[in-house]
């Protein structure tokens, strides 16, 4: 009985064909498991396989760029990195030492990184499939198992797996694969990363994914996020017309965002280092919404130096000498840990404790050395530079902060509006800097009190949730310029809503431009007033969303 199946659609597009799902997982190693007594050679083993793993994903990633896929090659040798860690090496070795078998070790030393890693923020714990692929290579071999990785195919199919990891998905020829269906990742997994970077539809989230039988004629639709299994013909034929005719609708938008009547609307990136600017100017961006400067920050144990710190900021900068780059100082603490910048004690709610503007009040050398860095990075540049600080509460700090932008020669101070308290009193704050920037996703935890790291609350943490709409308009129309750089700015219907509400740029994570600028360029000023309006008169997120739909008739040409 055809059955439709609803996930998160990651990477727009449609594709069909039958299931291949990627082989079982690795087991966990018997947590007793002890070697022989002769630990040496146990530690040659397993140092060996973690070897043989590294080499096998640089093989994987030079075979990746020799097919034009060079992002593939990053990710693939970054993990080999990752294999070859000295601390992860002497991590196993002690281990070994303890009289634990190699696997078993292996295993155990990689659960203490993949601690860390989980709890450093969205972006990171998304590199968690990285790593335990890497864990599942190493015990594979070490325990004679078949290797986890992509099924062989005499016909074009649709990958399922739990989850992908990159060494998968890096050596996939897009020809062969036409759509990727995962039961676990969110939208900033490496599944819905290099599905978007390959254009081929992808959904992720999706309960249920891995029970699909091998062979099951299935139909993706990576932007409703649905897969239909045991499609007909004609649904499959109306499907990828209706895909295609939406693929050259987003050929046709380019150039800057603007609504259909010609209100511009600048749509700018997130970056999180001079890494990710390839995409970014690939997908148009006009310039760098949100540059999160944590990740030259993470995994150390002192800040990087003046002169690193310079030399990354300028390669941002320089890649935009029309547009601007807005950097957003360190926002460390909650879902950012930084090992320097520890809480002072014990938070029982680190989301409501010591983080972004308040952790840099603390430390107030972090902050000098970041904005003296930027205002020397910027110094000769055409490109206008703006700098703003996280989590900032009220006008106060909306003060210090300018001031010491003020103070490091940095002429365009701004603010985050990702604490309730601030959009609310956005009046107060305007005079202080001369832009915002919303952060929907903190806002929305906030408004909602639903912890962004609790899987199970999803329903509240929706941007669309009226409540969080009713934020962002006091802060769109307190006399600054008002951006958008959450996750919000990246749903082609919310976006032309946030216009609506008098929001001035939008910033997102690369892929999602080309759809937002299609979107954007379909409606009038007033269509998006009206959606705006719509959105606020509704009881729940759903009815906001559905409201706003009714007011936007250009999304059905996108298939959206
Ligand atoms: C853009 C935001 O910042 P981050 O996701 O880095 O907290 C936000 O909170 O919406
Ligand atoms: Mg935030």
């Amino acid at each position: 009985m055809p059955e439709v199946l609803s996930g998160a659609g990651v990477s727009p597009g449609v594709g069909a064909g039958p299931v291949r799902r990627i082989a079982g997982a690795v087991p966990e190693p018997d947590a007793g498991s002890r070697h022989g007594g002769d630990a040496a050679a146990e530690r040659d083993g397993a140092l060996a396989a973690l070897e043989a793993v590294a080499a096998d994903l640089e093989e994987r990633g030079a075979r990746a760029a020799a097919g034009g896929n060079t992002d593939g090659r990053d990710v693939l040798n970054a993990q080999a990195l990752m294999a070859r860690d000295p601390g992860l090496a002497d991590g196993v070795t002690a281990k070994i030492g303890e009289g634990t078998g190699a696997a078993r070790a292996v295993f155990e030393a990689f659960g203490v990184y993949r601690e860390m890693l989980a709890g450093a923020g969205e972006y990171m714990a998304a590199r968690v499939s990285d790593l335990d692929d890497i864990r599942d290579r190493a015990i594979a071999r070490l325990l004679d198992l078949p290797m986890p990785g992509v099924p062989e195919s005499d016909e074009p199919f649709v990958l399922v797996a739990r989850d992908l990891a990159p060494a998968d998905t890096a050596v996939l020829d897009p020809a062969q694969v036409v759509a990727f269906v995962t039961e676990e990742g969110g939208p900033t997994s490496h599944t819905a990363i290099l599905a978007r970077t390959m254009g081929v539809p992808a959904v992720v989230a999706l309960a249920g994914a891995t029970g699909l039988a091998d062979g099951t004629r299935v139909l993706v639709d990576g932007s409703a996020g649905t897969v239909r299994t045991d499609p007909s013909e004609a649904e499959v034929a109306a499907a990828l017309a209706a895909g295609a005719a939406r693929d050259s609708a987003l050929a046709e938008a380019s150039g800057p965002g603007a609504t259909k009547d010609g209100h511009a609307v600048p749509l700018l990136a997130n970056v999180g280092g001079p890494k990710d600017l390839d995409a970014a100017l690939a997908n148009g961006a006009e310039g760098v919404g949100l540059y999160r400067t944590e990740f030259l920050f993470l995994d150390r144990s002192v800040p990087p130096s003046d002169e690193e710190q310079e030399d990354a900021y300028r390669k941002v900068l320089e890649a935009f000498p029309e547009g601007r780059v807005v950097v957003r100082t360190l926002d460390a603490g909650a879902d950012k840990p930084l090992a320097f910048l520890p809480p002072p004690g014990e938070e029982p709610n680190p989301a409501l404790g010591e983080r972004g503007l308040r952790m840099a009040r603390r430390h107030p050398g972090v902050l000098t050395a970041q904005l003296a860095a930027l205002a020397r990075a910027s110094a000769g540049l055409s490109v206008k530079l703006q700098v703003m600080a996280p989590m900032v509460a009220d006008a106060a700090e909306a003060a210090f902060f300018a001031g010491a932008c003020r103070e490091a020669g940095i002429e365009h101070p701004g603010v985050m509006i990702e604490v309730p308290a601030a959009a609310l009193r956005a009046r107060d704050l305007a005079p202080e800097v001369e832009f915002f920037s919303v952060g929907t996703n903190d806002l929305t935890q906030y408004a909602c009190a639903a912890d962004r790291q609790v899987g199970g609350l999803a329903h509240l943490q929706d941007p669309w949730q009226p409540a969080v709409l009713d934020l962002v308009a006091p802060a769109a129309s307190a006399g600054v310029p008002c951006g958008v750089c959450g996750e919000a700015a990246a749903d082609p219907a919310l976006a032309c809503v946030l216009v609506g509400l008098g929001v001035t740029s939008l910033s997102m994570s690369a892929p999602s431009l080309p759809l937002v600028r299609a979107a954007l360029a379909r409606h009038t000023l007033e269509e998006c007033r009206r959606a705006a309006e719509a959105a606020r008169a509704a009881r729940s997120a759903a009815g906001a969303r559905e409201a706003a739909r009714s007011h936007l008739p250009g999304l059905a040409d996108l298939g959206i």
